[in-house]
């Protein structure tokens, strides 16, 4: 009885709330969370109430350690589907640029290979150029720079973006509670379509075991007359407004959220070997971020008896600044065709 009435009493909620806006619960505030309440709110034209539930806030989640490089990184076997969420994310950092807003710029750079790759990605960058060998000979910094490709992409700084995202949910009247949640089913009733922005989170509160994290450890550095990008096999020189973010490991199944030393002194070594200027950088901090990473990207509708639909958004690996609006638009044409389906049902 108590599963019918439950089910009863949620098609009842949505007919008796017919006239009221549908709620929308986005569960997460990372990137993908803010980003997709945005995009929800302006495809759904604001007529429906949005509340962001989140355990963490920026600048305390994963979104916040990227260094916002555009580029499939990490991002699982749908090549396509990132392909196409790149370029909408790419126009979408133009109009955030052509607004005037900092933490977002076009930079160049070197991608050093030691096995040859031109991924069709780079169809969407500017500038490509596939370095001959005498070009390669005058940039290699190491025995494994055997290829190399020099581009234009853009970067998009996480923390200032999920704000700008963030003032404009709440202007739109977007709602914000903070608290982790243990099971859905504590959203009971409450809201009409709940969308999954939970990143490494959804292991366990959708016991989704295919998303594993994969341990990042940056070193944000202060060197400004370091101008280009720099990226090889193993290290990496990405550029903010003002700052460098010196990185590159990637350790699957790696949880500890503690600064290894030894780690950050073999990413500044590694790195100073690529770009010797370096070695009169200022340190400033150091960070670690676990990475969802997942086979592919998990954007789709999940109809569960008894619950409210749910659109899950998670799983963007190293790639969830660079594939970030096209995902978030993706998620909100999925929310507005399930309110206009309820409301043909009413
Ligand atoms: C070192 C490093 C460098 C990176 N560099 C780049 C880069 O240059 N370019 C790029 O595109 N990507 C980069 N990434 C990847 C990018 O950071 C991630 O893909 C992205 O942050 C994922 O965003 P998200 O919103 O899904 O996750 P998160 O930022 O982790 O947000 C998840 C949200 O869900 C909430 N949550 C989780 N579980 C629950 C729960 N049970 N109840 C309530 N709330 C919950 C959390 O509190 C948080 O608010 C990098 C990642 C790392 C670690
Ligand atoms: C390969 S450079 C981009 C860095 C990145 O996306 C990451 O560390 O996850």
């Amino acid at each position: 009885m108590f599963l019918i009435s439950r089910c009863f009493t949620h098609q009842l909620m949505t007919f008796s709330n017919a006239k009221m806006p549908p709620k929308i619960a986005v569960l997460g505030a990372g990137i993908i969370g803010v980003s997709s309440a945005l995009a929800i709110q302006q495809i759904c034209q604001k007529n429906v109430e949005v509340t962001i539930i989140a355990e963490r806030f920026s600048p305390d989640t994963t979104s916040d350690v990227a260094a916002g490089l555009i580029e499939p990184f990490l991002a699982g076997s749908d090549v396509e589907r990132v392909k196409e969420w790149t370029r909408l994310t790419i126009e979408r950092i133009k109009e955030y640029m052509s607004e005037g807003n900092l933490g977002a710029e076009e930079k160049s750079g070197y991608w050093m290979q030691s096995v040859k790759e031109v991924p069709d990605w780079l169809k969407l960058m500017k500038n490509v150029k596939v370095l001959n060998e005498s070009e390669v000979a005058a940039i290699r910094k190491r025995p494994g720079h055997n290829f190399g490709v020099f581009y234009t992409t853009w970067y998009l700084e996480p923390t200032r973006y999920i704000d700008y995202c963030t003032k404009k949910i709440m202007e739109n009247g977007g709602k914000i509670i903070q608290r982790k949640i243990e099971n859905i089913d504590e959203l009971g009733n409450d809201f009409d379509v709940i969308v999954n922005c939970t990143g490494l989170g959804s292991r366990v509160l959708f016991n989704d075991e295919t998303i594993r994290p994969c341990r990042g450890q940056i070193v944000r550095v202060s060197c400004p007359q370091v101008r280009h990008f720099f990226i090889d096999d193993d290290f990496y020189t990405l550029i903010n407004d003002s700052c460098l973010i010196l990185g590159g490991t990637k350790d699957l199944d790696q949880w500890e959220l503690e600064v290894n030393s030894k780690t950050a002194q073999k990413i500044i070594e590694g790195n100073c070997q690529n770009i010797p200027s370096l070695r009169h950088a200022k340190i400033l901090s150091h960070h670690i971020g676990l990475r969802p990473c997942r086979p592919t990207v998990r954007l789709e509708k999940e109809i569960k008896n008894n619950y409210p639909p749910i659109i899950h958004n998670y799983g963007h690996g190293g790639s969830g600044v660079t594939i970030h609006w096209g995902c978030a638009l993706e998620t909100a044409e999925l929310v507005n065709k399930t309110i206009i389906e309820r409301k043909s049902h009413l």
